[in-house]
């Protein structure tokens, strides 16, 4: 039965970059030694730490190339509790400009096509040539004219792709331990071609060694900090506006990001960051980065959760096995639907299941009597019949394999909800530590909803209308206390 579909507990790793800012937290070399992490308010104490020497630098190269006046900006870099931030220099109104980046100081694959390693990056993919110059550029050291950017970047972040072994065993069983694992593979296998096809044949351009592991900073570095959902822009960063942190308290849809001019007539192309909310002196300017991912999502990407439940997801993985003898009929039903062999829901904590989840859980698991609804007469009408219960076995069999995949994938965490709770109580964890264990209770909470959805349902199996009953109905062939009338000649 389990080969009906697959519940797999991996989502797919999303093409590079997705949507908005992308940052992460870190131990930045630069800054100082650790740092609490934990925000609980973005009001700065009255005296903040002077900024480490590094940034102090930063900011005096950023003034001096004009990227922004040191004395009007109404932000400047400081440590807080994320790391470095913005903290305003005066009192800043809501959607107020705080950033203005003129374009000759982002980052981007415009950036490394007019540099030395422009001719051999052409054919890369737009992540791979930014990764492959931030690290030359990193190895350049003096050399380089990013180097006041570079210095203040981070060594690792929170995100789990910096997680040794004993920290992913506390992700044991999780969808974003198979995530990270996966990405780690990816990021490995990018960086063997590249080293293949650029960097050995290019010794004079790359005259030092270049590992996975400057290679696992850059991937970092990108998914953490670079802008997307720019317009002509997919993977920029943009130095002193990544310096901008996430506030979870922040729930606004707008983007405080843009890109401004190139018009016509216009002076030169800017990139724009607002603040969206008013922010007193002294206190931190932050942005939401994006309210659409979920903790897995953030804790790859970031290095942080929230604790909002609407963050914690589980996504299913189904299938239509090749094996099946309707495979063909199945899929072209699916792709009619604008779904696949393989379809991913994402189900969130507290929400309803994806409208097409249903429908499509009652086409894989198709067979037997009800498979006369796979044929071609049927194939305009079948994904309506397919929203609404099809007979007792199809509703009983999506119930049963929906909650075994559940069940299984319980049993592969090594804790339960109430323990994960019970250290969440318990103050000072380790920030990873308190990744994991959010991480790992909000999964959980989110495969019981599933099996909750499915174990009520299944109860009601003998109540449901079935395809049958609805036809017959719909014919006028069923009686007001569903006896079915039939024909007699008179
Ligand atoms: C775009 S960078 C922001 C600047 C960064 N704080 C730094 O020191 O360079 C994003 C990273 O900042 C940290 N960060 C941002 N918002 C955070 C938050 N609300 N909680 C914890 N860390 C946060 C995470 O390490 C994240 O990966």
């Amino acid at each position: 039965m389990a080969t009906l579909f697959s519940l797999s507990p991996s989502p797919p790793f999303s093409s590079f970059l997705s949507p908005v800012v992308k940052t992460s937290s870190f131990q930045k070399t630069v800054h100082c030694t650790a740092r609490p992490l934990s925000v609980t308010s973005n009001i700065l104490s009255p005296e903040p730490d002077p900024p480490p020497p590094a940034v102090q630098t930063f900011w005096k190269w950023v003034s001096g190339e004009g990227l922004i006046s040191s004395k009007k900006s109404p932000v400047k870099p400081a440590i807080v509790p994320e790391g470095l931030g913005l903290v305003a220099q005066r009192d800043i109104g809501r959607n107020e400009v705080v950033l203005e980046v003129p374009k000759k100081f982002w980052i981007n694959p415009d950036t490394v096509s007019a540099s030395e390693i422009g001719s051999v990056c052409g054919g890369l993919k737009p992540w791979i040539s930014v990764a492959l110059f931030l690290i030359r550029e990193k190895k350049l050291g003096e050399e380089s004219m990013w180097r006041y950017y570079l210095d203040i970047l981070p060594q690792f972040t929170d995100s789990t792709i910096y997680w040794s072994e004993e920290e992913l065993s506390e992700i044991q069983g999780t969808q974003l331990l198979s995530t990270t694992i996966g990405v780690k593979e990816y990021v490995q296998s990018e960086f063997e071609k590249v080293e293949e096809e650029v960097i050995l044949p290019h010794k004079k351009l790359f005259p030092f060694p270049i590992t996975c592991d400057d290679f696992l900073w850059a991937f970092g570095i990108l998914r953490s900090r670079a802008f997307s959902r720019l317009r002509g822009q997919n993977l920029v960063l943009i130095p002193i506006a990544d310096l901008i942190n996430h506030n979870p308290s922040i729930t606004t849809e707008e983007y405080a990001w843009e890109i401004k001019g190139g018009g016509l007539f216009s002076r030169d192309v800017l990139f724009s960051l607002r603040s969206p909310v008013s922010v007193k002196a002294g206190e931190q300017v932050m942005i939401q980065y994006d309210l659409d991912k979920s903790n897995a999502e953030l804790a790859l990407d970031y290095g942080f959760i929230e604790s909002r439940p609407e963050r914690n997801a589980y996504t299913l993985t189904l299938q239509i096995s090749e094996s099946d003898e309707f495979f063909g009929d199945k899929l072209d039903i699916a792709e009619s639907n604008d779904l696949g062999e393989t379809a991913y829901f994402d189900i969130t904590l507290g929400q309803s299941l994806p409208p097409k989840m249903i429908p499509y859980l009652r086409l894989v698991a198709l067979r037997g009597t009800d498979a006369f609804l796979l044929e071609s007469i049927f194939r305009n009408a079948v994904w309506g019949h397919l929203e609404l219960p099809i007979s007792h076995a199809n509703e009983e069999l999506i119930c049963q394999v929906v909650r075994a995949a559940c069940s299984s994938a319980l049993s592969g965490y090594h804790t339960s909800i109430e323990e994960d709770e019970k250290l969440m109580e318990g103050r000072n964890l380790d920030r990873r530590l308190q990744i994991a264990v959010g991480t790992r209770a909000g999964e959980k909470k989110v495969l019981q909803q599933i099996d909750g959805i499915f174990k009520e349902r299944e109860l009601e199996l003998n109540e449901l209308e079935y395809y049958q009953e609805r036809r017959l109905k719909d014919l006028g062939l069923v009686g007001e206390q569903g006896d079915i009338i039939f024909w007699e000649p008179k």
